[in-house]
């Protein structure tokens, strides 16, 4: 037999990695992580955890909102720069922390950029490494928009460092990422316009409930426009103007542009070994494998029909543990839940809404606002969408739109998931009282 410096070499160390990396060390196998840039990937250090200390304070400021002549008078000041200094002080210790843990655990790791040579040799800085197995776990980037100036519009990593607020900020495309950052930077005074190439916001989410959002960041002031290609982004004395194909100019201290997230697939040797990649990701079977049997792809990379998203990358990477330890079952995703953060939020889980509509033969829905009730911190619009098997009643998906809609989806998920009906609800007994009771009771 061959031996091999590791069994497993993951090229990333983000979520899609490090979960079922920490398994098989446990088991006694040798494992090594390349990575390029910080340890711990996107979501800790440029995604969810940033946004979400960030978001912290907006909302409370809708808190705030929601209680003006109900009990509260006046708004508290936002100090972005101090915000931005809390943000750093917790996130910029994440890598360490990380690089301490996988030390402790045994993994090896290589900073660099790392290279598939053959099906069993990485290299990395110009040293080969030989490996049983492989994991590419490298991960999505924001992309580029194709026109001249691209170079003045600023991506989400740039807005999660933003030092100070401009006056004014133009967002280039209405999906998760810039309707996520325009719901905080609307709240913080900042004049917000949003150019987007689509005729709605959010494609991920119902299309009812896009609208929802809109009309509600239109009342706050954000100037939205849709059906507008951007043809070009310039400057002048430190300000920015965004043109449309149409002819259309917006002017702007800050030009921002969140247009999709494309995968990390080049440069890895993948196409010399026969392994089918693109922008939406690396072509894998029913459990994870590339076109090379021992290389593996996990989390954002893959091209997928299910949300990319630390949860779901997470699981491919517990799910790849078994695999690599010899358990041949294929990889079955239960129930995704999808949240976007914006002010309110939107959750998603399960059966669509427009799969329900399309096939009324085999669902029904129902609609119930749970927002006028003492127990929603005056969220009065807030609202969940239940979809129902029809044949039996089981609860098989969900939208919920309100400030709690992330922590009530999670529960709902445990619904879905486990294939209960309102006659099993019917037999538990819930906390009361609380927003979680309200919802569950619309059930
Ligand atoms: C602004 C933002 C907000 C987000 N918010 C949420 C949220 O609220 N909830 C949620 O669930 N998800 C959110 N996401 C998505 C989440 O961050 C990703 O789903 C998650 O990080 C995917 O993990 P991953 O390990 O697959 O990839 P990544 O975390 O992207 O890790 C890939 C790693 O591979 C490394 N790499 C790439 N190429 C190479 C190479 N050749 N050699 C060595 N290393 C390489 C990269 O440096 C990176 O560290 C957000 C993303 C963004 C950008
Ligand atoms: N809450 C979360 O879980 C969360 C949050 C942030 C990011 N993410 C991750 O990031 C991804 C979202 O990234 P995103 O917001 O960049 O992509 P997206 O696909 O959600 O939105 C991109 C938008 O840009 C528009 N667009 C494209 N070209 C354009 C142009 N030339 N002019 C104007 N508009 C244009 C598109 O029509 C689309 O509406 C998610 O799929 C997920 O993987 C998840």
């Amino acid at each position: 037999m061959t031996d091999f410096d590791y069994d497993v070499i993951y090229i990333g160390s983000g979520h899609g990695a490090n979960h079922g990396a920490l398994k098989l060390v446990q088991q006694g196998q040798k494992i090594a992580f390349v990575e390029a840039d910080k340890l711990g990937g996107t979501c800790t250090n440029y995604g969810c955890d940033a946004k979400l200390l960030l978001d912290g304070p907006f909302q409370v400021l809708e808190d705030v909102t929601n209680y003006q002549e109900a009990g509260l008078v006046g708004q508290p000041n936002l100090d972005w720069e101090q915000l931005m200094a809390s943000k750093h002080a917790m996130i910029d210790g994440f890598p360490a922390v990380l690089d301490q843990i996988f030390a402790k655990a045994g993994i090896n790791l290589y900073r660099g950029r790392g290279r598939l040579l053959d099906a069993h040799t990485v290299e990395v800085n110009n040293e080969k490494l030989t490996t049983k197995n492989i994991v590419l776990a490298t991960g999505l980037r924001d992309s580029t928009l194709p026109v001249p100036g691209h170079e003045f519009i600023h991506t989400s990593k740039d807005f999660l460092d933003l030092p100070t607020l401009p006056e004014s900020m133009i967002f280039i495309g209405a999906g998760v990422i810039s309707m996520e950052f325009a719901s905080m930077m609307v709240k913080a005074g900042v004049q917000v316009t949003v150019v987007e190439f689509g005729d709605r916001a959010l494609t991920n989410v119902p299309a009812s409930y896009a609208s929802k959002i809109v009309a509600k960041l239109e009342d706050e002031g954000v100037h939205f426009h849709f059906n507008e290609a951007v043809s070009q982004v310039a400057e002048q004395d430190g300000h920015f103007t965004v043109s449309t194909q149409s002819g259309l100019t917006f002017e702007a201290a800050y030009v921002f542009g969140a247009t999709g997230r494309v995968a990390n697939v080049e440069n890895l040797g993948l196409e010399e070994l026969g392994i089918e990649a693109g922008p939406k990701g690396i072509v894998v079977d029913d459990h994870l494998r590339t076109a090379v049997p021992n290389i593996y792809a996990s989390g954002d990379v893959v091209e997928k029909s299910i949300p990319k998203l630390t949860p779901t990358a997470a699981f491919e990477s517990n799910y790849l543990a078994k695999v690599l330890s010899g358990d041949d079952q294929p990889l079955v995703y239960p129930a995704v839940p999808f949240t976007v953060y914006t002010l309110p939020r939107i959750s998603t889980l399960g059966v669509s809404l427009d799969q329900a509509e399309a096939d009324p033969e085999t669902y029904n829905t129902k609609t119930a606002p749970y927002g006028q009730s003492f127990d929603t911190k005056r969220d009065l619009k807030a609202e969940v969408t239940l979809v129902y098997r029809k044949a039996d009643q089981t609860v098989v998906g969900a939208v919920i739109y309100g400030n709690d809609a992330a922590s009530l989806i999670n529960i709902l998920t445990f619904v879905v998931d486990k294939g209960l009906k309102t006659t099993d609800l019917e037999q538990m007994i819930f906390g009361f009282p609380d927003v979680t009771y309200n919802m569950l009771n619309k059930i």
